[in-house]
């Protein structure tokens, strides 16, 4: 966008820009669609109170998320353009993503083929290969984390980003589904977490649930624990892409396949289609 690193020193005020219609509801606020009135440049706008991120003391990992965030740029990475604050509120002004919600996708689809589901795994995997590079650790990985861009395309959009300390959002709240075995057990932790994410995101976009589910947190942590790995007879999926599964999905952190190698996996390479043709329905 022309003067956009402008954009990054500017500063913003609510006057520029048309507030359009609600996209729904965030964890701290709402999030609406608007322009700016300048460039007539669509984007999210994203609305977080003040008193509820000081309640939940989520304003510094606000703050380093936002550091973060602004300073990626990938094409598979919603874009973090700048923020401003008022007297209750703080603005993050984001990428708006077309598509909406994968999770809602997800959803309405049950589950999906595999072309579309190794084309959104390779892009997540070349997305964090471009984190990790970047000393970014995600953690976050889920379909509630993940949007859709205008032509079909995945994009991380979390702010869950942080390069250290485990995050404490997430004894807060939210599923274990996600969490390796490491994280489970409140070990230490590195960039693997993030690949053994992947390894539930293609299980779960291939069965349309998550690998590890169970009615009850503590038999989910004893099936992570484990490796509980089961597939179910249907929906029928290939071997080559259990085998993925199987070489991510692995207690042992350094032997998960590298983010590198997953892209070079066959049933990868046979079913990624970039320009994103085949896999929609
Ligand atoms: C990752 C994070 C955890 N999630 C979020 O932040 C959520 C919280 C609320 C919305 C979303 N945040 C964003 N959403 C979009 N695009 C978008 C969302 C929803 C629809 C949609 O389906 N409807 C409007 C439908 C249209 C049809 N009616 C019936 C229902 C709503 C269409 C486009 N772009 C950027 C953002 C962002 F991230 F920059 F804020």
């Amino acid at each position: 966008v022309e003067g956009d690193d402008k954009k990054a020193g500017k500063r913003w005020t609510l006057e520029d820009f048309d507030i359009g219609k609600p996209l729904g509801r965030g964890k701290f606020g709402n999030v609406y669609l608007a322009r700016e009135k300048r460039s007539k440049y669509v984007v999210a706008l994203k609305v977080l109170f003040k008193n509820q991120l000081q309640q939940s003391q989520v304003e510094h990992q606000l703050r380093r998320e936002i550091e973060i965030q602004s300073h990626l740029r990938h094409p598979n990475i919603l874009r973090l353009y700048g923020y401003f604050y008022d007297q209750n509120r703080v603005y993050l002004i984001l990428e708006y993503a077309p598509r909406g919600e994968l999770y809602k996708e997800l959803q309405r689809c049950k589950c999906f083929n595999e072309k579309r589901a190794a084309t959104y795994i390779a892009s997540l995997a070349r997305a964090l290969l471009y984190c990790h590079e970047k000393h970014v650790i995600h953690r976050d990985i889920k379909p509630e984390n993940l949007l859709i861009g205008f032509k079909g395309e995945l994009k991380i959009a979390d702010f869950g980003w942080s390069v250290h300390t485990f995050s404490r959002r997430r004894t807060m709240c939210g599923t274990l589904d996600y969490l390796p075995p490491e994280m489970v057990e409140n070990k230490e932790h590195d960039t693997a977490v993030d690949i053994w994410s992947l390894g539930v995101l293609c299980y779960e976009f291939l069965y349309g649930i998550p690998p590890f589910e169970a009615k009850k947190h503590s038999d989910t942590y004893r099936r992570i624990i484990k490796i509980d790995l089961k597939f179910p007879p249907t929906p029928v999926v290939s071997d080559a892409a259990k085998d993925l599964i199987r070489q991510i999905l692995v207690k042992d952190s350094t032997q998960r396949l590298p983010l590198q190698k997953i892209l070079e996996h066959p049933w990868i390479v046979q079913n990624d289609d970039p320009t994103g043709v085949y896999g929609q329905n």
